[in-house]
């Protein structure tokens, strides 16, 4: 356990070698377990490998753990020490010891009558510089020790880290351990890449300690001209250490969809609708193929949701699904989420530069929502992705080559926008291969109930709650309204009442006010019967109490509370608009 001497014996050698030279005396040290010379000056060199110390002095200190001076002893330990004739032999030893545990003994000899004669005037000096000296050794066994430490945590980190499924960087100071994911991922074989993205990483790594927050952050290893997204996690450790978790776009998708809240499914769309069935059969059909897919349709009719489950039903299903709603972007923005940028490419631009989406969605499927408010000039950019398959990040020299599937969107009419200059047709005719219409909700009255009954089960879960159903009354309400948000709307709608009712079947006034309920038409009396004349109004009055009583009895024909498209149809019948129809009965 002691030879941590024996690893320090440059340092000793060197240690030794000036104390004698500066006074004139010989040092030797002999390590404790084993008990082995490890250094020693002069004479002491010849006997380095000296194995026998049993009855030394040497022996006596390592037992003992006390100093010990002897001045001219009478038998000569070691003998075997050739050339020396003992008669001027005197010696100092000084125990080298960590809290109680010797590791070795500290030795100054005179073998010359010079040497004799300076020690013994010199003793109770000597004495103390061979203290300070052992002192010195000790530091250095602790340092050496602590190192140790350090190499054994590192090591066993190290292991442990290799175990673990996940690039892993950790950065301390100047040092980087990786473990062996980490190294892979940056291809440790190929320098160049290697140093190019520790370069990136390290960049990454200095905002980190800076802002001393954790960041999520993405870069770009280019390797035989393919590129590759790397997302990086940062974690603050604290101000010297940063934890890197380093991935791969595959694990984040692989992450994201076992566990994502969405269900990407073809089951997830939810119809009994005879043409949604059919475009559902379709899908199955041309998941697989690359052509590029526009699907039409109102808002919140489920674009997304089909665009989801095409990328999923294709072979591209493992690799990315990345979408981009191109109207809720700022025109100057949308260029570089699509783009992307390299570092400093204009004023205000990221220092590590930023991965497109375009470059995100390498091999897997690029979601174009509401294509229809791309710019123009993004749409002639765009339009030399798909015919050269390459992208050049705003800023970049390098092209990057990709594929990609798109499935655009819009509820635009984009044939319109065409005519208008808005559009240009040879994009459009690139993004249309494959047109897919999804009709608005009010043309599927079937798909209320069904998708209702599908909400409520939904949100039972979701707010562990027991609502059961939906009386007939209720579902007629909801059957007759327009649905300008289509399936979003509906499902917001049965979000709203699942939040304020706890079991039982949904009722009428359940329903939140604004869309459903007109019980603020109060019919007041007096009422008149339609042939009669009240002589005690005035002529004026009885036409106004005429007018509220016809319509009042349009409304009695409906249920009660009157839905918004039965309060139309009365409107339609009287030809009066709701505002007029309103005022009249107040
Ligand atoms: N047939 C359906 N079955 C189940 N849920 C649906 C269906 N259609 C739409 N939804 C749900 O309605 C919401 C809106 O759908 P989605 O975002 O796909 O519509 P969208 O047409 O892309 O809307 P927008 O045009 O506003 O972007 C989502 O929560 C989606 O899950």
């Amino acid at each position: 356990m002691n030879s941590i001497l024996l690893e320090l014996k440059p340092f000793l050698d060197t240690l030794i070698l000036s104390f004698s030279a500066v006074l004139n005396l010989e040092f030797t040290i002999i390590s404790a377990n084993p008990t082995r010379r490890i250094a020693g000056t002069g004479i002491y060199k010849k006997a380095l490998n000296q194995k026998d110390w049993n009855n030394t002095y040497t022996d006596y200190v390592i037992k003992t753990k006390k100093n010990l001076t002897v001045l001219r002893p009478e038998k000569i330990y070691p003998k075997i020490i050739d050339g020396c004739t003992g008669s001027y032999y005197s010696i100092i030893l000084e125990p080298i010891m960590l809290e109680d545990l010797v590791y070795g003994v500290l030795v100054i000899a005179s073998f010359d009558e010079k040497q004799q004669n300076f020690l013994i005037n010199n003793k109770e000096k000597l004495i103390n510089y061979l203290k300070h000296i052992s002192s010195l050794i000790t530091a250095k066994i602790i340092e050496t020790e602590l190192k140790n430490k350090i190499t054994i945590y590192n090591k066993n980190l190290e292991e442990i880290l290799n175990y673990l499924n996940e690039g892993i960087l950790l950065f301390e100071k100047d040092k980087i351990i990786t473990n062996s994911i980490a190294n892979s991922i940056l291809y440790i074989n190929e320098m160049d890449i290697y140093n190019d993205l520790i370069k990136k990483i390290k960049f990454e790594v200095e905002n980190c300690l800076k802002i001393k927050k954790d960041i999520n952050t993405k870069i770009i290893k280019y390797y035989n001209n393919l590129s590759f997204v790397l997302f990086l996690e940062l974690k603050y450790l604290d101000e010297n250490k940063v934890l890197v978790l380093l991935n791969t776009l595959d694990k984040i998708q692989e992450q994201n969809f076992s566990n994502s809240e969405f269900d990407n499914s073809l089951k997830a769309i939810v119809t009994q609708d005879p043409e949604m069935l059919n475009l559902k059969k379709n899908i199955q059909a041309i998941s697989n193929n690359d052509s590029n897919i526009l699907i039409q349709g109102e808002t919140g009719t489920g674009k997304e949701l089909f665009a989801r489950a095409i990328h999923f039903s294709s072979y591209r299903k493992n690799n990315p699904f990345i979408s981009i709603n191109c109207a809720s972007i700022p025109e100057t923005l949308l260029e570089s989420e699509l783009f992307g940028y390299e570092s400093g490419a204009f004023t205000g631009a990221s220092k590590s530069g930023k991965v497109g989406k375009i470059v995100l969605a390498n091999n897997g499927t690029l979601f174009l929502d509401e294509i229809g408010d791309m710019p123009l000039y993004l749409q002639a950019k765009l339009l030399r992705v798909l015919n050269d398959s390459y992208v050049e990040p705003i800023g970049s020299e390098k092209s990057i080559k990709v594929n990609i599937r798109i499935i655009s969107a819009t509820n635009k009419n984009l044939s319109e926008m065409i005519k208008n200059n808005e559009f240009r047709s040879d994009l459009y005719f690139r993004l249309n291969v494959i047109p897919i219409n999804i009709p608005p909700l009010k043309n599927r009255k079937k798909d209320i109930q069904l998708l209702i009954n599908y909400f409520i089960d939904k949100y039972n879960k979701k707010f562990e709650k027991n609502v059961t159903g939906i009386d007939l009354n209720t579902l007629d309400i909801l059957s007759n309204y327009s649905w300008p948000g289509n399936v979003r709307e509906l499902e917001n709608t049965i979000e709203y009442v699942m939040n304020f009712k706890e079991k039982g079947i949904i009722k009428s006034e359940d329903l939140p006010n604004k869309h459903f309920n007109i019980n603020f038409i109060e019919l007041q009396n007096p009422k008149m019967e339609l042939d009669t004349y009240n002589k005690s109004l005035t002529f004026k009055d009885n036409v106004k109490l005429y007018e509220k009583t016809i319509i009042e009895q349009e409304i009695q024909k409906y249920p009660s509370p009157l839905s918004r498209d039965n309060l139309l149809k009365i409107c339609h019948k009287l030809n009066i608009s709701p505002a007029t129809l309103y005022r009249k009965i107040k």
